[in-house]
């Protein structure tokens, strides 16, 4: 094998002193990288420092939602385009869906924690849960888990019957086919799967020529007997039932917004991509027009001018705060900073939806542990051609299953999605620590138990959940992170759905395959929670109290309404109060999605520029 005598000195990064964890791996690729043994793609933008001040639109943020704006708006030639993120290039780990994780906690990440209520969470480190964001090009699509879910009609529908009329199902639908690009050749043979995709977009999507294949056709096998059923595609039936999950990666490459709207219009001449740059105000005159932006970039500040529009797509966390900042927000939050209030929008920063995680920990006798040699051969495969486990993303499968709570419901309330983790796992503390930040002794339960056992660890997400939170303002420091309200399970009706979500899944142990595997319920050590017994709803309820973290999808927080007493923006996406000013990102959404978000945040980017073009009559 030439690249283990040629590259040696790489391999002996593998392992650390913790052992070999995803992070020693990455060193391994990052070794290669810098011995040119490993081709990349080029995901840069040059640095530019325009001598320009003044443009028509200026985009704050490149992430899923902006970079899509910013490709859309620049297709207009007369018209001259700024768009301003606060994070760099995506480092060669964004490309490497099973590096994903080892992006988590760096500059390439924001870092954001919840507040500590002192209730929820408990079983986390500080109580708080870690809400990873994307600070690069390309934004939280550059660090995501991949997976590619538009969700259900009704979740559209929901939001044209709250009043926002420009948001119908069917413009919604072609919005997504807009981006589109199916690649499966499989699925492109069947009509029923490939008349609901989009074939001529920017942005891939493909299946993962998966590595647990066999095992992951198991479990689908085994959720069908459960009774969530078997479909060919999840698309194609409207997000109920279980099966793969299609991914925004094609040949083992992560297909970011960066790579699909941005790379290849980064030499257009009327737009300007501005890295490593903050922007710290919206500039808002007497009449109540945005007219710019300040900014600071390398410790230097700076204002840029928009003659047209300001578009904030800087995500859901950062959105809000932003806004408040520039004086457009709650009066007594604002003032008790500080900060003259423009516009008096009391629902800038509420509204606050995630989708809740609740781990269940089953354990079996397959698949078996993997050597050091099966490591160093999945590193050498995927340097060479692109397959193997870092292929796919991280721990998580492609496999899920969305059911409801509800007998006979046709919309799904519960996502579950399945990893599969090999006896002994080399990475599987690494994952934990990283994604969910258990604190020391649940993570030790689930680790010790996996060094004798395979791990099947299904993560039960809350679709649609009641509870709300809010994000409010730390200071007004632009460089302070604001403060994030999680507040799950504030609605008792949440603890409900989750105990019967989990309840309904755990029932695959008494599947034929699961049995063949002797499958088990572990125990995942929480003292608060170890007097019940073990699969009671005692014990999932403190459960799900003491272990809820997140998916990483805050939505909601900007949101889409007819009125400011209700809502931030219009059915235009246009900030109440405010002229030339428009949210578009995931702090729009009116109401949850069934799903992961990513898609929708794309989404309501392609939408938003429809908006404004037609607006402008382009
Ligand atoms: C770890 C993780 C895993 C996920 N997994 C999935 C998944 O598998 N599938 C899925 O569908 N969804 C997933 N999501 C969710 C999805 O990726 C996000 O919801 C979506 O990308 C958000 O898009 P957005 O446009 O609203 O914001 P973002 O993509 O986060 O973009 C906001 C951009 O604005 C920039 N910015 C912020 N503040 C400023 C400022 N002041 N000045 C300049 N720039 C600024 C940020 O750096 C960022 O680039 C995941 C998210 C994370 C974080």
């Amino acid at each position: 094998m030439s690249l283990s005598v040629t590259t040696s000195p790489c391999w002996a990064q593998l392992v650390s002193t913790n052992g070999i964890t995803l992070s020693s791996i990455a060193a391994v690729f990052q070794c290669f990288v810098t011995a040119n043994l490993f081709l990349l793609d080029d995901n840069s933008v040059p640095d530019v420092s325009t001598k320009y001040d003044k443009f028509d639109f200026i985009i704050i943020g490149a992430g899923s939602a902006g970079s899509a704006v910013a490709n859309r708006l620049s297709e207009v030639e007369d018209w001259k385009i700024l768009l301003l993120e606060a994070g760099g290039d995506p480092p060669f780990t964004s490309d490497i869906p099973g590096l994903q994780t080892t992006m988590y906690g760096t500059e390439n990440d924001w870092q954001y924690k919840t507040v500590n209520n002192g209730i929820t969470s408990q079983g986390l480190k500080d109580g708080s849960v870690g809400w990873t964001k994307g600070k690069m090009l390309g934004g939280s699509s550059s660090i995501n888990a991949l997976a590619y879910v538009p969700g259900n009609t009704q979740d559209y529908q929901n939001w044209y019957d709250a009043g926002n009329e420009e948001w119908s199902v069917e413009d919604v639908q072609r919005c997504f086919k807009k981006f589109e690009s199916l690649q499966n050749e499989k699925m492109l043979q069947d009509p029923n799967i490939k008349d609901v995709y989009g074939h001529n977009g920017p942005l891939i999507i493909n299946r993962y020529n998966h590595t647990l294949r066999t095992y992951t056709d198991l479990v689908i096998e085994s959720w069908d007997k459960i009774g969530f059923k078997r479909v060919s595609d999840l698309k194609a039936a409207n997000f109920l039932g279980s099966g793969i999950i299609t991914a925004t990666a094609t040949n083992g490459v992560r297909q970011s917004t960066n790579k699909a709207y941005l790379q290849p219009i980064k030499s257009r001449s009327n737009l300007v991509i501005m890295k490593d740059t903050l922007v710290t105000k919206i500039l808002i005159n007497d009449t109540l027009s945005a007219y710019g932006v300040e900014v600071e970039k390398n410790g230097r500040k700076k204002v840029y001018y928009a003659s047209k529009e300001i578009i904030l797509s800087a995500g859901s966390v950062s959105s809000p705060q932003l806004l408040m900042l520039s004086g457009v927000g709650p009066k007594e939050h604002l003032e008790s900073y500080n900060i003259e209030t423009l516009v008096d929008s009391p629902m800038v920063g509420q509204n606050l939806q995630d989708h809740a995680l609740l781990p269940i920990t089953i354990y079996a006798n397959a698949p078996g542990e993997k050597t050091l040699l099966n490591m160093m051969s999945d590193i050498t495969k995927y340097v060479a051609i692109r397959e193997g486990v870092f292929a796919q993303s991280s721990v998580i499968s492609d496999v899920a299953a969305f059911y409801s709570t509800v007998d006979d419901a046709t919309y799904p309330n519960i996502e579950t999605r399945a990893s599969i983790i090999h006896k002994n796992s080399k990475t599987l503390e690494y994952y934990l620590q990283t994604k969910f930040r258990y604190n020391d002794t649940v993570l030790a339960s689930i680790v010790d138990l996996n060094k004798d056992y395979a791990l099947y660890l299904f993560e039960t997400i809350l679709l649609h959940p009641y509870s709300k939170g809010y994000i409010s303002l730390q200071s007004n420091d632009p460089k302070d992170a604001p403060l994030i309200y999680a507040n799950y399970f504030d609605d008792s009706r949440d603890l409900d759905v989750a105990v019967a979500g989990i309840k309904m899944a755990t029932k695959i142990l008494d599947t034929p395959y699961f049995k063949m595997i002797k499958a088990f319920l572990g125990r995942m050590d929480v003292p608060e929670c170890n007097e019940y017994e073990l699969d009671s709803e005692d014990y999932w309820r403190c459960i799900c109290i003491n272990l809820v973290t997140s998916i990483f999808h805050p939505m909601g927080s900007c949101k889409m309404g007819s009125d400011i007493s209700t809502s931030v923006v219009n059915s235009r996406l246009q900030v109440h109060g405010v002229n030339n000013l428009r949210v578009i990102d995931a702090g729009v959404f009116p109401s949850t999605i069934s799903g992961n978000i990513d898609a929708a945040c794309i989404m309501v980017g392609e939408r938003g520029s429809e908006l404004i073009k037609e607006d402008y009559n382009k």
